[in-house]
């Protein structure tokens, strides 16, 4: 079974490529390190990079996370190709542009692009934002999910991840001792639902919320507290539609917790989402599952 070691990258195709960097720099905090006519790269800590935006929409949404070695990729795409599952070996010029020694390709059974690389490169400047957003790193992605059961199954058996909590049918997977660095968000499509980058403290959250109204930015979700992780978090939308997530003080399981925890079921309801009583603009935080409606009490803030 698979050993993911970190998340480090989401790739986001966009027809707005300026919009997006111009986001991601003055509202967001990030920093941009690197961008061609093609591509634009953007991070939030010491890493090469965490966000990629690429030119096109129809390049869809893909998550990368990082193998320690070569031969642990190697020995992981034999086993989903063993598993009947289509893996594709990045050629030199796709691992060029992830910043990457090796790299695999796959989908889960939902669709949602994974990619799966080894040595990507480090690198040897601090992270420097363009605006003191508080952002101390990249570290989870909201995913959705047309078959919560089958993706979650495969995440876990097939890439190792443990469940840590489930709100409704919806999984939160760790890989490490951080609460999660993947959420599955039932939904009738696949895609990237929400990108969070951790910021330093409670202060940052709400000081970026003041910004993020003045600026004119729809709030999605919070200031609010996940039951779930017992962050404090605010969502936001950024475009095409894509979801920002500010958070602080994710759980973290020490390895005695991460060895015992039993995953806790939480019903799929507001308070789930958020014990302060925050109230989502964000569909699969609203509606009780993919097929029905909304339910009236999760009225849209704003
Ligand atoms: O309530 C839904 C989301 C929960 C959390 C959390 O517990 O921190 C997330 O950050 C998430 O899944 O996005
Ligand atoms: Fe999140």
């Amino acid at each position: 079974m698979t050993d993911l070691h970190d998340i480090r990258y989401v790739r986001v195709g966009t027809e707005r490529l300026d919009e997006s960097v111009e986001f991601a720099t003055r509202i967001l905090g990030l920093e941009l390190v690197a961008r061609d006519s093609h591509a634009a790269y953007l991070r939030g800590d010491d890493r090469d990079h965490n966000v990629c935006y690429v030119k096109g929409e129809g390049s869809g949404h893909a998550v990368g996370f990082e193998m320690k070695s070569s031969s642990l990729l190697d020995r992981v795409a034999t086993e989903l190709q063993n598993a009947g599952i289509a893996v594709h070996h990045g050629r030199a010029e796709e691992c060029e542009q992830r910043r990457v020694r090796d790299m695999i390709r796959f989908t889960d059974p939902s669709g949602n692009r994974i990619e799966l690389v080894a040595r990507p490169d480090a690198s040897g400047t601090r992270y420097f934002p363009s605006r003191d957003a508080g952002i101390t790193s990249f570290s989870h992605v909201g995913m959705r999910t047309t078959d919560a059961a089958t993706d979650e199954a495969f995440w876990t058996q097939r890439l190792g991840a443990r469940v840590s909590d489930w709100i409704g049918d919806a999984a939160l997977l760790r890989i490490d001792g951080v609460h999660h660095k993947i959420a599955l968000f039932p939904s009738p499509v696949p895609g990237v639902q929400h990108i969070n980058f951790q910021v330093a403290e409670v202060d940052d959250i709400m000081s970026s919320w003041y910004f993020l109204r003045e600026q004119g930015v729809r709030i999605a979700f919070g200031p609010g507290r996940h039951a779930t992780s017992g962050a404090r978090f605010l969502y936001f939308y950024g475009p095409d539609g894509m979801i920002y997530e500010y958070s602080c003080g994710v759980r973290i399981f020490t390895p005695e917790e991460d060895r015992d925890h039993v995953p806790r079921q939480f019903p799929r309801e507001p308070r789930s989402y958020c014990m302060w009583g925050s109230k989502p603009d964000i569909a699969e935080f609203k509606a009780p599952s993919a097929c029905e409606a909304p339910q009236p009490q999760f009225a849209n803030v704003g």
